[in-house]
């Protein structure tokens, strides 16, 4: 797998692994942050469940009020009971809006509560319109029993949203259970009110079942007061609560309980109440006013520890975001900063060392001065690109020494025409080509005439001039195919391309007049005209050879520097 593959898959797996990861603990603290929100709002939700039952409770006052009046009716005990009852309607009202808010759309949880509520106030209603002789037990019990029955109702609420929020907030539980302990509290302190409604409305003595009934409420409100003072978290010590503890303590334990027990000693010793059950009423239920600021203190304690719950929720979710912001962040640099300072330069240095193996120098490795292992192998890497650019040139040298020695052995030093050596060898291949092909082929031999009074005149150097000039004016002189070669001396040979006698020989003297119309002015400034004597010789056949040509061209020479010098002759 190619490398920039290798890091763009491993690079992916670890960012698909970090978000993974980042994701499932953001998701862990966004619930968290949402659970703390909405059980903090289902806290809410709570107090104004026990806000109703408590209302309810309370209206019941108002109702033994009425139901225990005489004709004609006192309008305040009237006017008290609507007050108890707009203040019942407005806390299940504001229950009713917080519930049909928490689910979006209007609640029907409380239809079986205002079900209720409406047949119970209505049958109170029917009976303190009867003459108080008509309100017998029988039917005071059943309209008293109703509005027993609405706060059950209520507390079925209150207990649904206790358990909701204790699941959100384990650690206050054992707050809201003392909380929902208060609002029972309150309740049966308020049926023990009630179940002295009927005694004091008749009036007459308490039967035997009455007492029975005082005992057991009293005895339930006993349990829940130890119930609630069991020590079970660090709020119990909490000054706020033990003095709202105490208060309870001080005045309903002792003033509320002291005046039911007032009702039933006035009972035992058949003396008359001294109250009717308005006035008993207005005495007791505001005994009763601590429990519920017990409640009060206690919800309030939840709603803070609530309350910061929720703030510590968010705090951590911030800081998860920023913590998984800081953490993508710094993986990307660190991807980014392997990617620039090993992978790319590791490319690169691959790139130079395969077009190195390709004999390309045309790539220099950068980042040579590096201070890490990177910088060592672009170091290396550098010094191995100058070694085989170093090789590269003095291979390029070798080859252009053997050329030019090659070149050397073929050439003639002086006038870099052919030597005799290079021009048998191609005399020879061209002689086989004519054999084969049956063609004729020619020699041209000519000598310069009286050279030597020419070196005895100007000097050797001067000699050496006019060899190379003739050398340069008969190579002028020749078409392609045509070769001259210095055969020896001031001797030179010239082989045309395949053909006869009279061609060669035409040849022979058009190189013969070229050099005797030539000028050959000397470096000292003489000008000297030189003349030169041919031989012309032709083979054909398959038993041609070259010295035969030779010998019979040098005969032709020899002659012609016998008939005069400065002519042609051709073989007989
Ligand atoms: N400068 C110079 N002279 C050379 C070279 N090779 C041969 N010679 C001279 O060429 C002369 C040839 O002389 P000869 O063989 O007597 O012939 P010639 O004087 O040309 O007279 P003919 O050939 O009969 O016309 C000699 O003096 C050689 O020394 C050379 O490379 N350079």
């Amino acid at each position: 797998m190619r490398l920039t593959r290798l890091f763009t898959i491993a690079s992916a797996v670890l960012a698909l692994l970090v978000c993974g990861m980042l994701g499932r603990l953001l998701w862990g603290e966004w619930e968290h942050y949402r659970a703390a929100g909405t059980g903090h709002h289902t806290l809410q939700l709570m107090q104004r469940a026990m806000v109703a039952a408590e209302k309810l409770s309370y209206e019941r006052g108002p109702v033994n009020a009425v139901l225990g009046d005489r004709m004609p009716a006192d309008p305040a005990r009237r006017a008290r009971l609507l007050r108890a009852r707009a203040d019942t309607d407005l806390a299940l009202d504001q229950l009713r809006q917080d519930l049909s808010q928490a689910s979006g759309q209007p609640s029907t949880a409380l239809a079986p509560l205002y079900d209720a509520l409406g047949a119970a106030r209505l049958t109170v209603d029917q009976l303190a319109a009867l003459p108080p002789a008509e309100r017998t037990p029988e039917r005071l019990d059943a309209a008293i029993e109703r509005m027993f029955q609405l706060v059950p109702l209520a507390l079925n609420t209150v207990t649904s949203y206790t358990r909701a929020s204790e699941q959100v907030y384990p650690r206050i539980a054992r707050i809201l259970m003392k909380a929902r302990l208060t609002v029972e509290l309150r309740e049966f302190a308020g049926r023990l009110g009630s179940a002295l409604t009927v005694p004091l409305a008749a009036p007459r003595p308490l039967t035997e079942a009455d007492h029975q009934r005082l005992q057991f409420l009293r005895g339930r409100i006993e349990q829940l007061r130890q119930l609630i003072k069991i020590p079970s978290s660090d709020i119990d010590s909490e000054p706020r609560v033990l003095a709202a503890v105490a208060r309870m303590d001080e005045v309903y334990f002792a003033a509320g309980q002291r005046l039911v027990a007032e009702v039933e000693q006035a009972s035992r010793a058949g003396r008359a109440y001294g109250m009717d059950t308005g006035q008993f009423a207005q005495r007791y239920v505001p005994c009763m006013a601590p429990i519920l600021a017990l409640r009060d203190v206690l919800l309030q304690e939840a709603q803070t520890q609530a309350l910061q719950d929720y703030e510590a929720a968010r705090r951590e979710l911030v800081l998860a975001l920023l913590v998984g912001a800081a953490i993508l962040l710094a993986l990307t640099l660190l991807l980014a900063i392997v990617r620039r300072r090993v992978v790319v330069p590791l490319l690169r240095a691959t790139r130079a060392v395969v077009r190195l193996g390709n004999g390309d120098f045309s790539m220099p490795p950068s980042g040579a001065r590096r201070d890490d292992e990177i910088g060592d192998m672009l170091r290396a890497l550098a010094t191995l690109r100058a070694n085989s650019m170093d090789r590269q040139r003095l291979e390029q040298e070798r080859v252009r020494l053997i050329e030019e020695l090659k070149l050397r052995a073929d050439t003639d030093y002086l006038t870099g025409i052919l030597n005799r050596r290079a021009f048998t060898a191609a005399g020879n291949l061209r002689l086989r080509g004519a054999r084969e092909q049956d063609e004729s082929l020619a020699v041209i031999l000519f000598d310069v005439d009286h050279f030597k009074s020419v070196n005895d005149s100007y000097g050797h150097d001067a000699g050496d001039q006019v060899l190379i000039r003739i050398a340069e004016v008969v190579r002028d002189s020749l078409r392609d195919g045509e070769i001259v070669a210095r055969y020896g001396g001031e001797e030179f040979v010239v082989m045309p391309t395949y053909c006869g006698l009279e061609a060669a020989r035409a040849l022979a003297e058009r190189l013969r007049a070229a050099i005797s119309h030539e000028p050959l002015t000397l470096a000292d400034g003489h000008i000297l005209r030189v003349t030169a004597s041919f031989g012309v010789a032709v083979a054909h056949g398959p038993h041609a050879a070259l010295d035969d040509l030779f010998h019979a061209a040098d005969l032709a020479l020899y002659r012609a520097k016998r008939n005069g010098r400065n002519r042609v002759e051709s073989q007989v």
